[in-house]
């Protein structure tokens, strides 16, 4: 069976290309790589280079290569971008989803995973939040993202569409096997940013507010593996591949972090004391966010393997390692 990955030459894209090669099935990549690199889909996967709001195109590839499934990455990401363009995230993330989703059902396509966030439930008071949980986006990102989740919904009730909407927490780490990793020199993640102040590649880490309702005054987030993400999905699509129903999943540990606690980490995993500036707060940050994720275990049986912070500030620091001896070379 072949999948469509939409965004799979980027960061988690790349993830899920990976453990789908890994247990023997066939993906098809399609990626405009705006943020994406050609280099980061694996030899032998068809690369689809183009936009996802392209019907003819994406028609085009499903006909091709006979897709009933996809995987559904593609978005701009950045929460404080998407406050100073919130159009440009509502076209990218929401108008061509939509275009998606129908040349989808058009196409013949029965299943879609899509990546959505936990920037859907916006301020939560720092207690877990469970899928339940009244959604209350304080970003055009997060509101794009909330509104593929109704279209999803609304198009499975009436066109029989069937869809997971995972709902990623901080995702952060490497591909344990060093294959890939975050590449985008410019990315704004916290643990990226971190390994590349250890690497001198940016003269120092600022902390985007310490006045926050929390117990040190930074933001909690909780942070989860990317390759235990991308298993996330491989249960989501056997889900829906044995005619399950649609599901709305947290994926994250349940566990807080700090900002100041992820340098702390990022210092003595590293053994580099980087300068740490305070700064004023980012725009669209809420103060906490941390998953119960209970739902994702009992409906899917998955269970992370990799649920250790410094396991995954060590894996994000190799692949930073592995970008510089590259570009290096
Ligand atoms: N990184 C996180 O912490 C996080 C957390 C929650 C949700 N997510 C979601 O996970 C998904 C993947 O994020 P990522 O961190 O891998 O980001 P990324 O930027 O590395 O990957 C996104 C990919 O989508 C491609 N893309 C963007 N717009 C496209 C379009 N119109 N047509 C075709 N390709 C397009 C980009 O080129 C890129 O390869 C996104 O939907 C994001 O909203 C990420
Ligand atoms: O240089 C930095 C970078 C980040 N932060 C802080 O670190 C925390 C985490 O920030 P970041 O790593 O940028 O992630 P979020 O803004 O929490 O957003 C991520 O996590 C969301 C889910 O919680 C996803 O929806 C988004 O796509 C993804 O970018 C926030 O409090 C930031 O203010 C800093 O203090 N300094």
């Amino acid at each position: 069976m072949t999948v469509l990955v939409t965004g799979g030459a980027g960061y988690i894209g790349s993830h899920l290309v990976l453990a789908l090669l890994d247990r023997g099935e066939t993906p098809v990549v399609l990626d405009n790589l705006s943020t994406g690199f050609a280099w980061a889909v694996p030899a032998g996967v068809p690369l689809v280079t183009g936009d996802m709001g392209d019907a003819d195109l994406v028609a085009r590839t499903i006909a091709d290569h006979g897709i009933r499934e996809i995987v559904h990455f593609a978005a701009k990401i950045v929460v404080p971008d998407s406050v100073a363009d919130p159009l440009g995230y509502y076209l990218n993330n929401t108008s061509k989803s939509r275009t998606l989703i129908e040349t989808a059902i058009r196409g013949g396509v029965d299943r879609m995973i899509f990546s959505s966030t936990a920037a859907v439930y916006g301020d939560v008071s720092g207690d877990p939040v469970d899928e339940t949980a009244p959604t209350a986006p304080v970003s055009p990102y997060g509101r794009s993202k909330l509104m593929t989740e109704w279209m999803l919904a609304d198009a499975g009730v009436a066109h029989g569409l069937r869809s997971v909407a995972l709902r990623y927490f901080n995702v952060a780490g490497a591909d344990p096997a060093g294959r890939s990793g975050q590449s985008m020199q410019a990315a704004t993640h916290l643990i990226k940013v971190a390994a590349q102040a250890v690497l001198g590649q940016r003269p120092k880490l600022d902390v985007f507010g310490t006045d926050y309702p929390t117990r040190d005054g930074s933001c909690l987030r909780d942070y989860i593996h990317v390759s235990d993400l991308a298993d996330a999905h491989l249960a989501a699509l056997d889900h829906l591949r044995g005619g399950g129903g649609s599901l709305t999943l947290n994926c994250g540990y349940g566990q807080g972090t700090s900002v100041l606690e992820v340098i702390e980490v990022m210092k003595r995993v590293s053994g580099v004391d980087f300068p740490v500036a305070i700064s004023p707060r980012r725009p669209g940050d809420p103060a906490a966010i941390v998953a119960k994720a209970d739902r994702i275990r009992s409906e899917l049986g998955w269970s992370p393997k990799r649920d250790d912070l410094d396991g995954i500030v060590r894996s994000a620091l190799a692949w930073e390692r592995h970008l510089l001896t590259a570009k290096a070379a």
